[in-house]
């Protein structure tokens, strides 16, 4: 962690239930601003959980959750809209968040795709929709970047993206969630990793 920047996120004492199950138990945690935070932990240990938790999707039951400036979540499937084209699903989120056009059209550019920009999303492979979904982060300029394993199914030149990507929003002084059951992938990415078990999170050293 960077103890002398703010923090981008902060957790306290969060208690959240999925379906009345207990998920989350008196988690505590800190995701400062410039920092890139791994997270770990068995299946159905609450990754995904803590992510909608950091993206305000999922309210806890007990505790507080502080989270600043704008976030992006990139989930498990890329949140496009299948019947739009990649062009038209990036002007949509340019648009709602105050863009222009232009924007969404620069960013289907950097992530490699303008050739492709008049293709339904349903039309194309999943490394396209995720590289469609990656330049959603252009687009908005999230100060917090939430990650569940967007490399799944990645070409190495489209997780060379996801790296791009990680190291904008860290340049920008924002800071980065990212899950994954790579643990190289973790160790190649990130400044710090916790790991999730019985609802809470632990620091974990990883070679
Ligand atoms: N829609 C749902 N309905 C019922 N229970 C759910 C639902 N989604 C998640 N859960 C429960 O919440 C717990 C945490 O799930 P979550 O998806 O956060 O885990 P995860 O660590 O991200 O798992 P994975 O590594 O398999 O993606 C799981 O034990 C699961 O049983």
């Amino acid at each position: 962690m960077h103890p002398q920047l703010s923090p981008q996120a902060e957790l306290t004492d969060v208690h959240v239930d999925v379906q009345r199950t207990a998920v989350l138990r008196g988690l505590d945690l800190v995701v400062a601003a410039g920092e890139v935070l791994g997270l770990i932990g068995a299946n159905g240990s609450g990754k995904s959980t803590l992510l909608n938790v950091l993206a305000t999707l999922i309210p806890p039951v007990a505790g507080t959750v502080q989270v600043r400036g704008p976030v992006a979540l990139l989930g498990h499937a890329p949140a496009l809209y299948s019947q739009l084209t990649l062009g038209e699903n990036l002007r949509f989120v340019a648009r709602m968040t105050g863009r222009d056009d232009a924007v969404a059209d620069a960013a289907l550019a950097t992530v490699g795709l303008a050739a492709a920009a008049d293709r339904r999303a349903d039309r194309c492979s999943h490394g396209m929709r995720r590289r469609a979904d990656l330049a959603r982060v252009f687009v908005t300029e999230p100060s917090l970047l939430l990650l569940d394993e967007v490399h799944t199914g990645l070409d190495v030149t489209s997780a060379a993206l996801v790296d791009h990507v990680v190291d904008g929003v860290r340049r920008r002084g924002g800071a980065c969630v990212v899950v994954s059951h790579d643990r190289d992938q973790v160790a190649r990415l990130t400044d710090r990793v916790v790991e999730l078990a019985a609802g809470r999170v632990a620091p974990v050293v990883v070679a």
